[in-house]
């Protein structure tokens, strides 16, 4: 086959009116890991966004190929032995559908401006600030209250950062990149991305893929572990737009909820780190220290997150891989950038970072392991704050692992996932599924008296100085 032209499209902004989130997840094997409550639930969420008027472009490219097909289990394994039966069906959809791969990501603020608006999409997400039934028509309320509060804390880091998120411009490498991989292996694709909370947003993308006729859709979250707060509520958003059209509701997709365990994403981890700690005078002293973003712990608790589990599950496989390769080094999990008055996993690497270095810990190297791309969270938090406060406490040598980024074995195992990932290809959802989900209470007087009791609580909360300064900063 041969490779078509690049292309990008322009679409209109989305509208600052609202959207409406399912209120139940469909029974599809990909979110078998969403816990029920989060499966039950409705919103009319509003979305801020630029002023009218702007407009954004949607990535879009187009490439050719051919593939071979080995089960995700088997390369972790070592084994990458084809297996026939796939390989043939691969070669068929990769001859008579139009294959779109969509990577989902959290999306960031690209000005300051834009940042209590990115903050407003963040905690408007029912999958973020998760509220009982009864408060949730106060979602839109409890958002702009917190992003208003927030703002000006992000702006600081932000601004610590160059003024903006550096995320689109790596998820737009990165699709390049990717596009790039599955050319080199014959596949043709359309690559697009889809972000959460900012441009290009997930329903632009999605969009753009029916305007585009694909055939055949991959979805990839650049998140290598599962989270109801980041790849559950992509999908979560993604499913209701699928729902709703009756074209792509008879798409077949494949999503690859989690890829942690992928041999490529293991050894490119290795790779870094082994790497890094040559910059130390003395590595094999040296505390490797895995920093993952938390989550707070009813998400874990209460609501089946697998995220922690498959956390310590990727720093063991991490580690295994340095072993074999003779690096016995010391290491650590922790978790950083807790936001607001409720527990988050535990141990929070602020506390961690003090404790080392109290307790003698002299050379520490970080690793980010929860994202794939440089973002506030590293530039600033890590690189600035941690570094400092590390340094305070007695650490004496600080480096830090770059994010994976455009890392070559990286993104070669990542268009592997997606050529792996072809044949199993469903649709998604059936159309007009929604339509008896959308049904809501009309009971009127149980309105007002959620209302009323909703607001109190709500002012009681949010005006508490506690509540303000958990929001204000990271922690209370
Ligand atoms: C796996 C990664 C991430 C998880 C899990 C996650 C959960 C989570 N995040 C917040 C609140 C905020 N996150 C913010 C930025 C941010 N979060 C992630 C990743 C995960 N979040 C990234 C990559 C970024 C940075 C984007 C960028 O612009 O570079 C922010 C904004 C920044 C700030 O003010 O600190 C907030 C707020 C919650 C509440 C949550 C789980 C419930
Ligand atoms: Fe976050």
């Amino acid at each position: 086959m041969e490779a078509t032209a690049l292309s990008s499209g322009f679409h209109p902004l989305v509208k600052r009116n609202g959207y409406r989130v399912p209120r139940s997840c469909s029974q599809r094997k990909f979110v078998s890991l969403v816990c029920c409550d989060l499966k039950d639930r409705s919103f009319g969420l509003n979305k801020e966004s630029k002023p009218e008027g702007s407009s954004i472009a949607i990535t879009r490219r187009g490439l050719s190929f051919k593939t071979n097909v080995f089960e995700q289990a088997r390369s972790v394994a070592g084994d990458t032995s084809f297996d026939d039966t796939t390989t043939a069906k691969t070669r068929s959809h990769v001859a008579e559908d139009k294959i779109g791969v969509l990577l989902l990501n959290l999306g960031g603020p690209e000005t300051l401006n834009d940042v209590q608006p990115f903050l407003y999409n963040l905690f408007a997400d029912p999958d973020i600030i998760r509220l009982p039934r009864p408060f949730q028509f106060l979602q839109g309320t409890i958002a702009k209250f917190i992003s208003v509060v927030r703002a000006p804390k992000s702006k600081e880091g932000y601004a610590a950062i160059g003024g903006g998120s550096p995320l689109r411009k790596i998820t737009d490498e990165q699709a390049d990149a990717i596009q790039m991989a599955l050319q080199a292996k014959n596949i043709a694709a359309n690559v697009y991305v889809g972000m959460r909370y900012w441009y290009p947003f997930t329903e632009e993308a999605v969009q753009q893929i029916k305007k585009d006729k694909i055939t055949r859709l991959v979805v990839l979250p650049l998140y290598p572990q599962y989270s109801i707060s980041t790849t559950g509520s992509s999908i979560r958003v993604l499913q209701d737009l699928f729902r709703k059209d009756p074209y792509l509701a008879g798409v077949p997709v494949a999503i690859i909820e989690s890829w942690y365990q992928r041999r490529g994403y293991v050894n490119s981890m290795a790779d870094l780190i082994e790497k890094e700690l040559q910059t130390f005078s003395d590595p094999k002293e040296v505390m490797i220290f895995f920093s993952a973003h938390g989550v707070p712990v009813s998400y874990v608790e209460n609501a089946g997150d697998p995220y922690q589990k498959q956390m310590e599950e990727c720093i063991y496989l991490i580690m295994e891989e340095l072993k074999a390769r003779g690096v016995p080094n010391n290491h650590k999990l922790a978790y950083q950038s807790r936001v607001g008055p409720v527990q988050w996993l535990k141990p929070y690497t602020d506390e961690v970072l003090v404790d080392l270095g109290k307790s003698g810990v002299k050379s520490l190297l970080a690793v980010p392991v929860s994202f794939v791309s440089e973002h506030i969270e590293t530039l600033e938090e890590i690189d600035m704050e941690y570094r400092e406060l590390a340094l305070e406490s007695g650490v004496e040598n600080w480096g830090r692992v770059p994010a994976l980024g455009l890392t070559p074995s990286f993104i070669t195992d990542l268009a592997d996932a997606v050529i792996e990932s072809l044949p199993s290809a469903e649709a998604l959802s059936k159309p007009n599924a929604a339509a008896s989900d959308d049904s809501e209470s009309s009971d009127a007087f149980s309105y007002i008296v959620k209302m009323f009791f909703g607001s109190i609580l709500a002012f009681v909360l949010l005006l508490s100085p506690k509540m303000f300064h958990a929001f204000r900063n990271h922690i209370i």
